[in-house]
């Protein structure tokens, strides 16, 4: 057995496990502890998670590093996750007493800021060329019909097919996402991220996730898409935005084209689980 802990970010939950820790498969790791019935259990019975976040501290680095790796409740691995990101990101700061740290994603190293409300996560900056999102061809792909929706596709360290909609919650996500995600002209296939305007200004959001194969109650790279998109198209101008997936609001702010995104991270609980896997199973 080895000692994990399970955070969320605005709704978007991962086990947290420090690399040190022998795990033989992390793939079936992820595939069984994610597992929604029979996986990860809290006070109140099994959690499940989103995905299993496998941290690597460096903490002779000033700022501390993270070598972050996510693997996904399908046993794949994703090069970036925002709300992942800001989870690894609160878990060093307690380890640390460090208020600032470097994230290693295969997406690049991302600068946190850990506050006593929020987490803020650096993103980079989205980019829309094909050869980025990918796109298996040679022009960007912008507010075009695709399956029923008209998609914007945007790399924001995974990429994502987004959609403005009149009200997300009136798509039947689960039906009309599939198609999308494994389009072919996505080879790596995409996330599906809804937006619709909020009364209050920003963005209602839902997002279908590669790798979990299903919605997620927010997706900090999903929120980045809707406000690059949303510059990028002409519907804001705004530096500053709310996104509001399901799961708790988020911030997506902007310095030039370069994007950062904050909210709120909770650890829920720690526990211990069997990494006792075959190492090819
Ligand atoms: N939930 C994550 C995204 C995970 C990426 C993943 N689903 C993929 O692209 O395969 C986030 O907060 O950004």
């Amino acid at each position: 057995m080895i000692d994990v802990s399970k955070y969320h970010g605005t709704g978007n939950d991962f086990i947290v496990v420090d690399a040190d820790h022998p795990v033989a498969s992390r793939r079936r790791f992820a595939i069984d502890h994610c597992d929604r019935t029979d996986g990860i259990s809290g006070a109140t019975g099994p959690t499940g998670a989103d995905g299993v976040l496998f941290l690597a501290l460096e903490p002779a680095f000033d700022p501390p590093r993270v070598i972050m790796t996510l693997v996904q409740p399908d046993g794949s691995v994703a090069s970036m996750c925002g709300n992942g990101a800001r989870c690894a990101a609160a878990w060093a700061a307690d380890r640390t007493d460090r208020d600032e740290v470097m994230i290693d994603t295969p997406a690049g190293t991302r600068r946190a800021t850990v506050g006593d409300e929020s987490v803020t996560i650096e993103m980079g900056t989205p980019r829309f060329d094909p050869a980025f999102v990918p796109l298996a061809r040679d022009d960007p792909m912008v507010e075009e019909p695709l399956c029923g929706l008209t998609v914007t596709a945007v790399d924001t360290g995974v990429p994502h097919a987004v959609a403005f909609v009149d009200d997300v919650d009136a798509v039947d996500l689960a039906a009309v996402a599939p198609d999308v995600r494994h389009h072919e002209v996505f080879p790596e296939g995409a996330n599906v991220t809804l937006a619709s305007a909020h009364p209050d200004g920003g963005f209602r959001q839902r997002t279908f996730e590669r790798g979990v194969e299903g919605e997620t109650r927010s997706c900090g790279t999903g929120a980045v898409a809707i406000a690059a998109v949303a510059r990028r198209v002409g519907r804001v101008e705004d530096d500053r935005l709310t996104v509001r997936p399901p799961g708790g609001d988020l911030t997506v702010s902007f310095e030039g084209e370069v994007a950062s995104l904050s909210g709120p991270v909770v650890h829920e609980f720690d526990t211990e689980l069997s990494a006792a896997h075959a190492r090819h199973a």
